[in-house]
């Protein structure tokens, strides 16, 4: 690889219930490209971007072993060091999942929440980085006059959108995306793709996709899962 690696994993094993999901994973990640993890349905490709913002360890009997850099701020870093909360990390490594999850809020406070959430109080501040973020996500122009509306009252692949825009809030190096269009019609899934295609020069973003036509789509790179393990 030419490019600037963003994420290295290496020597990566992950087991629920001892049962092996991931065994001696080994790859590295490009920087400021949309890499696709594709592969056979059960093979540990949701599992595996859990590990890279440690979502899995809200998940009981799961159990992992190995080691996970991620160039943040300019060097890299130990995932898992405890110099590493976890807060933090997740603030710079966001993750969008395969159903859109609006929260029962307006479109506002669905994209402010983060914010407030990691202590913002700044008002001027906030607007400024919702309208932001929800340009980031191609939704501003549908939404800008409708800001106080629920959500839940957009359609569906404007809630995913949204959920990229809140998830691009805090302003994130790294975009873990699971199957994000796969509840989408068609017009919504390229809405997705011209958005995230529009996104990788300022993020890196890890893309699990089961569509072929989409990872020929947009993707740059393509990593495969398959018996465990990464295959190529
Ligand atoms: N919380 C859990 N507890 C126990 N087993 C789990 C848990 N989550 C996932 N698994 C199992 O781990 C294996 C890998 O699941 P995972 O969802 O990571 O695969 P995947 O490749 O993303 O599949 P798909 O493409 O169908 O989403 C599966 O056999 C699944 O049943």
């Amino acid at each position: 690889m030419t490019e600037a690696i963003k994420i290295r994993v290496e020597n990566l094993f992950f087991s629920y219930r001892n049962r092996l999901i991931l065994k001696d994973v080994n790859v590295n990640f490009a920087e400021n490209a949309i890499t696709a993890l594709t592969g056979p349905s059960g093979v540990g490709k949701s599992t595996f971007l859990m590990t890279l913002n440690r979502l899995w360890e809200n998940v009981s009997d799961a159990d992992m072993s190995g080691a996970v850099e991620i160039k943040l701020q300019g060097r890299f870093r130990d995932v898992y060091a405890p110099a590493m909360p976890v807060t933090e990390l997740r603030k710079m490594v966001a993750m969008v999942f395969q159903a859109p999850n609006p929260l029962p809020m307006s479109i506002h406070k669905n994209i402010a929440f983060p914010l407030k959430l990691a202590g913002e109080r700044n008002r001027k501040l906030i607007e400024h980085k919702v309208e932001h973020a929800l340009r980031m996500a191609n939704l501003w122009d549908e939404v800008k006059d409708r800001l106080n509306d629920d959500a839940r009252s957009l359609s569906g692949g404007q809630q995913q959108r949204l959920c990229i825009a809140r998830a691009l809030t805090l302003e994130p190096e790294v975009l873990l995306l699971d199957e994000p269009t796969s509840s989408l019609d068609q017009a919504s899934m390229a809405a997705i793709e011209e958005l995230l295609v529009g996104l990788k020069d300022r993020l890196t973003i890890l893309l699990v996709s089961h569509y072929l036509e989409q990872v020929s789509r947009i993707s740059d790179h393509i990593v495969t899962f398959d018996d465990s393990t990464v295959v190529s």
